[in-house]
């Protein structure tokens, strides 16, 4: 299904796409001419009036074959350019560039050289692997690609760049750290997706003249989740709405230790639009949270000598759930078996959207409460939380976040929403998602209760799961997005409570 969103392309996506333009009958080597030219003006445009001296390192396939078009054309435009070819003896599109680039005498070096090339180079275009690369970088390329690293001139890179799993952004051994990609077409999965995001850069698409034909057939695996595509998803009040139907959230959040995570969430909720807010904390800090949050209803819940919800919370919890129609769950609850079996009770009896954050995702972790359940369940852990859920290390998730996304979205039968730079937001039968609003600046305690409670309160506007993580998500990082833009201010001083500020403008962009 495509909703409008801007598509992510994978590799095998965009070989079908280049297929089916050929059997219309428009020539790869066309394809390679329109982005090898496009890409050069682009170089032009940012970089042309310093008249740099350009290396092209150009690799034995097509994103070699690009790299030799742009040569060409940089050599045209005046520009001192060298080429270091990984291969010479080439069939196809490419020999007719490489040929090409020798005929106008630009001088075309072994890889060998590459160090000392460098020594005189102020801006390398890499050209070396794109999206025909997967798996892990065989050494000749590896050591060229530390080569390119260490030299610290300005970097290019074509299409992906070089080392980066085109379809994954995964990155095992070594990868180009590039300041711009130029994406032939569309921006690849892997310039959008950590690590390969990371070593992307600026990146740009290059339009290569495809045709819409030539890619009606391809259902898109990954998409962007940008303002334009999520526009109109939000339902809005009508003139019968009362604060019952306009959503209501259930929150389960906080702890006799731990208070200021139920107040973000809470705000989170309240500030993303649903009518009414219940709080269900322990009742040792339900009078002091009571006083804190003027709009909520504050409801203790009876507890243990050590502060843990005692068995008759889940009554209090069922009960306060009956006039809700969503319940946020985790943020600051502490993890035991007290938590986790309330938590399980919660999951059984309750039919409503439910979304799981923080503690509650460990609390949970190896047993099967989120996949036995049939309402609506949104998860929303970072790569720890998330590895816990899959039995993995942190490390194994940041290395693969879109499989780990994937692969916890559909153990579970629900929708993840995997934290970082790039969220995205994974379920069964839908294309994962990508955020485009994120900042640095979220990286700061309590900016994931806040996120928990808007899309709690979305889910509770009747929003569908997926769209309310996708939207939720964009909303949280553009409200940080607003915040940085409006004050000026350095990202690291941001603090959750800022975006409450800034939400309601954020989400007043998707309306
Ligand atoms: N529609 C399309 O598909 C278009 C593709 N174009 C370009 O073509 C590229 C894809 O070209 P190809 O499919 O020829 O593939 P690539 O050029 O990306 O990669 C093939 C080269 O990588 C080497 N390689 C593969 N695995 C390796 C490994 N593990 N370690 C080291 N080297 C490895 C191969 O020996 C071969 O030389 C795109 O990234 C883009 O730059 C553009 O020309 C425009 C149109
Ligand atoms: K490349």
């Amino acid at each position: 299904m495509n909703d409008g969103s801007a598509r992510l392309y994978t590799s095998s996506e965009m070989s079908r796409a280049d297929g089916n333009a050929q059997e219309l009958g428009i020539p790869g080597g066309v394809l390679m001419e329109r982005a090898g030219a496009g890409m050069a003006r682009e170089i032009l445009a940012r970089f042309g009036g310093e008249r740099p001296n350009v290396l092209v390192l150009a690799g034995g396939g097509n994103n070699g074959g690009d790299g030799f078009v742009i040569a060409r054309e940089l050599h045209r435009a005046g520009h001192e350019v060298r080429v270091a070819a990984t291969k010479r003896d080439l069939s196809g599109d490419p020999k007719v560039n490489l040929d090409a680039v020798l005929n106008l005498g630009v001088p075309v070096h072994d890889p060998e050289s590459l160090k000392e090339l460098l020594e005189g180079t102020d801006l390398i275009v890499d050209a070396l692997l794109g999206t025909g690369f997967s798996g892990e970088v065989r050494e000749r390329e590896a050591a060229l690609i530390r080569t390119l690293n260490d030299a610290g001139a300005a970097t290019v890179s074509v299409d992906i760049p070089s080392g980066v799993d085109g379809s994954t952004g995964e990155v095992h051994g070594e990868a180009v750290r590039a300041d711009l990609t130029l994406c032939a077409h569309a921006v690849k999965v892997g310039c959008a997706v950590s690590p390969g995001k990371d070593h992307a850069g600026e990146v740009v698409t290059v339009g290569i003249g495809l045709p819409e034909e030539a890619e009606r057939d391809i259902e898109p695996a990954l998409v962007l989740t940008d303002a334009r595509s999520l526009r109109g998803s939000i339902p809005r009040l009508s003139g019968e709405s009362h604060k019952y139907s306009a959503g209501a959230v259930l929150v389960l959040a906080g702890s006799r230790t731990v208070t200021g995570a139920s107040v973000l969430s809470v705000e989170g909720a309240q500030r993303a639009g649903c009518g009414i807010v219940f709080l269900a904390v322990p009742e040792s800090v339900a009078p002091a949270l009571d006083l804190r949050l003027t709009e909520a209803l504050i409801y203790g819940l009876p507890e243990d000598g050590e502060g843990h919800p005692a068995p008759e919370a889940l009554e209090v919890v069922l009960e306060k759930a009956g006039r809700a129609s969503a319940v946020v769950a985790g943020p600051g609850i502490g993890i035991g078996d007290a938590q986790r079996r309330l938590l399980e009770g919660l999951l059984r009896l309750v039919e409503l959207p439910v979304l799981l954050d923080a503690d509650a995702l460990t609390n949970l972790a190896g047993t099967d409460a989120v996949a036995r359940r049939s309402a609506p369940t949104v998860l929303t852990p970072h790569a720890g939380e998330l590895g816990r859920l899959l039995g993995v290390g942190a490390g194994e998730v940041t290395a693969h976040r879109l499989r780990s996304a994937t692969e916890a979205a559909e153990r579970n039968g629900c929708t993840v929403l995997l934290k970082g730079g790039d969220t995205l937001v994974a379920q069964g039968g839908r294309p994962t998602s990508v955020n485009t609003s994120g900042t640095v600046a979220l990286a700061t305690a309590g900016t994931g209760d806040v996120l928990s409670g808007v899309i709690g309160a979305l889910l509770s506007r009747g929003m569908d799961p997926y769209e309310a993580a996708r939207a939720g998500a964009w909303a949280h990082g553009r409200a940080a997005g607003l915040w940085l833009d409006a004050t000026g201010w350095p990202a690291e001083s941001l603090i959750a409570t800022d975006l409450l500020d800034w939400l309601p403008r954020a989400i007043g962009e998707l309306l």
